[in-house]
């Protein structure tokens, strides 16, 4: 399978468990001459070949037709920050956007096997830290406050806006996200126990 192929696997993935609601979300994944992601405002359920735009590192669009991702440029900021991160996977789903918002100094993971789906983790008998970055609009803005976390392995939360996972590869990433995902439910499920 090729990349291009992978990656819209992936979007379609995605967009079947009703993480990229309201055309929310934006993929990539590096490519030798940058990278290939999603064109803004595209219906993710509906993704093809020609909802991709391929983009060299400081994100100018090198081939494909649209407009780049609203978030393109931070795409960019992370492949040009960290040469390990192959691919970008980034959903708008109901517990990442409500839990960011009530812990925005990040969410802390303890005693979940799921855990050890995240790279360098081999123990549920350990406290994980998801980050969380404030929000923005501004993309240099949004980019310096994930280069002030860094390194984040598998990915961060954007407060009141979703989950950006990253990893070495799709497979990697769309393991990443999966967990990410399946935790912050968990935490959600659990906030409701001491009500
Ligand atoms: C539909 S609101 C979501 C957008 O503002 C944005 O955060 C997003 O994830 C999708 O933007 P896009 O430009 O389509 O990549
Ligand atoms: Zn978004």
């Amino acid at each position: 399978m090729t990349s291009q192929d992978e990656l819209l696997a992936a979007i379609s993935w995605a967009a079947q468990q009703g993480w990229t609601p309201a055309t929310g979300g934006n993929f990539s994944a590096r490519m030798p001459q940058g990278y290939l992601v999603t064109a803004s405002g595209r219906d993710k359920t509906r993704i093809q070949a020609d909802d991709l735009l391929l983009c060299d590192l400081e994100g100018q669009v090198l081939e494909g037709n649209g407009k780049p991702s609203a978030e393109s440029d931070l795409h960019a900021a992370l492949y040009r920050l960290d040469p390990t991160i192959g691919c970008i996977l980034h959903t708008h789903t109901v517990a990442s956007t409500v839990l960011s918002r009530r812990f925005p100094e990040g969410i802390k993971l303890n005693g979940f096997e799921m855990q050890k789906a995240l790279q360098g983790n081999h123990t549920h008998d350990a406290t994980v830290h998801l980050p969380v970055v404030p929000n923005s609009q501004d993309m240099n803005e949004l980019a310096d406050h994930v280069r002030t976390g860094w390194p984040m392995p598998w990915g961060f939360l954007v407060a009141g806006h979703g989950i950006y996972a990253v990893g070495e590869t799709i497979a990697a990433c769309r393991r990443h996200l999966e967990a990410i995902e399946f935790l912050l439910a968990c935490v959600l499920e659990e906030s409701r126990w001491s009500k």
